[in-house]
């Protein structure tokens, strides 16, 4: 199959290489001219993803044309507040043969949408669908074993993207639920910040695991009030993505709230890990939808008032375990009469 690759970034490296062990014809597309002509002329991202090679079949081009051009498939994984521009590039170019999947992971700040709602609303003529779960660009790289979910609304466009990304080292499951889906992949990273800032002040596993749990009870209650699936915040792009993310070694966002947790201002840590860190962008904006919903999101404002009104970290800390006591599910009924 022919396909399209937008974003060339340590994401869009990986799949690049994943989508070429599949035996697809790739181009890949960046905005960066630089990027382009390092991955052109060296064959590897020497900033992003050094160490994995790409193969010498690979076309890369600065041309919006020239990567939507006969494409059956196109890969959006360009960072979140650029979708909707990448999107309006390519919408005149793309015809209602084509797929886009979107494998980045973002609500947009504004208009509080998913990013295949973005890219739907620019290009509505063709089908669009997603891809996400626990897959770190490093390991996928390196043909590591990894799990993800294809969600579209049509089954026929899940089962097209499943096809295309599956392999023996990468299994893909399908989904109807686009929306929990996209929830669960943006929402994480803000979790995963407060992991980070958790590690970096000096907290032990029970307070990684208390982040983790709480985290994904909080997306729950947000995910399922915007229509999401239980299940699916049960599964890959939801605890497992939560998971990986608190948890890895490779993650932008851990790294980012470590640093925070260390004593840096949120301006450093960006600058320090140098990659998209999107819980940033996705704070604001869950932010914003808990308000919208009337759901009680506190490590997310938590997350909110570290990265936005100066408050430190152990402040932010003391913040949430100091909350007023609460029952650790608002569904479930007391039996008074026993008592
Ligand atoms: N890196 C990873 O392991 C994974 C990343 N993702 C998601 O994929 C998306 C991309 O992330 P990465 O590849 O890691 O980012 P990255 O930080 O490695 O690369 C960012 C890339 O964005 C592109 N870019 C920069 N400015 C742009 C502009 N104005 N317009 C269009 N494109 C521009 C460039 O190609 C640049 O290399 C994010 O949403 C991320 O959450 C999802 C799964 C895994
Ligand atoms: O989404 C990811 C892994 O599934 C990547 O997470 P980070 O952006 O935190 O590195």
């Amino acid at each position: 199959m022919k396909i399209g690759i937008l974003g060339a970034g340590s994401w869009g490296t990986a799949l690049t290489v994943l989508l070429s062990d599949n035996g697809h014809d790739i181009t890949v597309w960046s905005v960066d001219e630089k990027e382009i002509e390092m991955l052109d002329t060296k064959r590897e991202h020497l900033t992003k993803l050094p160490g994995v090679k790409l193969p010498d079949s690979v076309r890369f081009t600065t041309d919006e044309q020239e990567v939507c051009k006969d494409a059956e498939l196109l890969v959006m994984v360009v960072p979140s507040p650029f979708i909707r521009s990448t999107a309006k590039r390519v919408a005149p170019y793309i015809t209602g043969a084509q797929t886009i999947v979107n494998v980045s992971k973002g609500i947009e700040d504004e208009s509080l949408k998913t990013l295949t709602e973005v890219i739907h609303e620019e290009i509505p003529q063709c089908k669009v669908g997603v891809l996400s779960g626990p897959s770190h660009a490093e390991e996928v790289g390196k043909r590591m074993p990894t799990t993800v979910v294809a969600g579209a609304k049509d089954e026929k466009t899940a089962l097209m993207i499943q096809d295309a990304f599956m392999n023996d080292y990468f299994r893909v499951y399908a989904s109807p639920d686009v929306i929990g889906i996209e929830l669960g992949g943006a929402l994480k990273n803000v979790i995963a910040l407060a992991a980070g800032v958790g590690d970096g002040l000096g907290c032990g596993d029970n307070a990684k695991a208390a982040i983790i749990t709480r985290g994904i009870a909080e997306i729950i209650r947000l995910g399922t009030a915007m229509g999401g699936e239980l299940e699916t915040f049960a599964g890959l792009s939801g605890i497992g993505d939560l998971i990986v993310t608190c948890e890895s070694k490779h993650s932008r966002n851990r790294k980012a709230g470590f640093l925070m947790g260390q004593g840096k201002t949120y301006k450093e840590a960006m600058d320090e890990v140098q990659m998209v860190v999107e819980g940033v962008y996705s704070a604001k904006a869950a932010y914003k939808l808990s308000q919208k919903y009337g759901v009680e999101m506190p490590i997310v404002s938590v997350v909110n008032r570290l990265l936005f009104e100066d408050l430190n970290a152990e402040e932010g800390m003391k913040m949430l375990l100091t909350r007023n006591r609460t029952s650790e599910s608002t569904r479930l009924a007391w039996d008074n009469e026993q008592a």
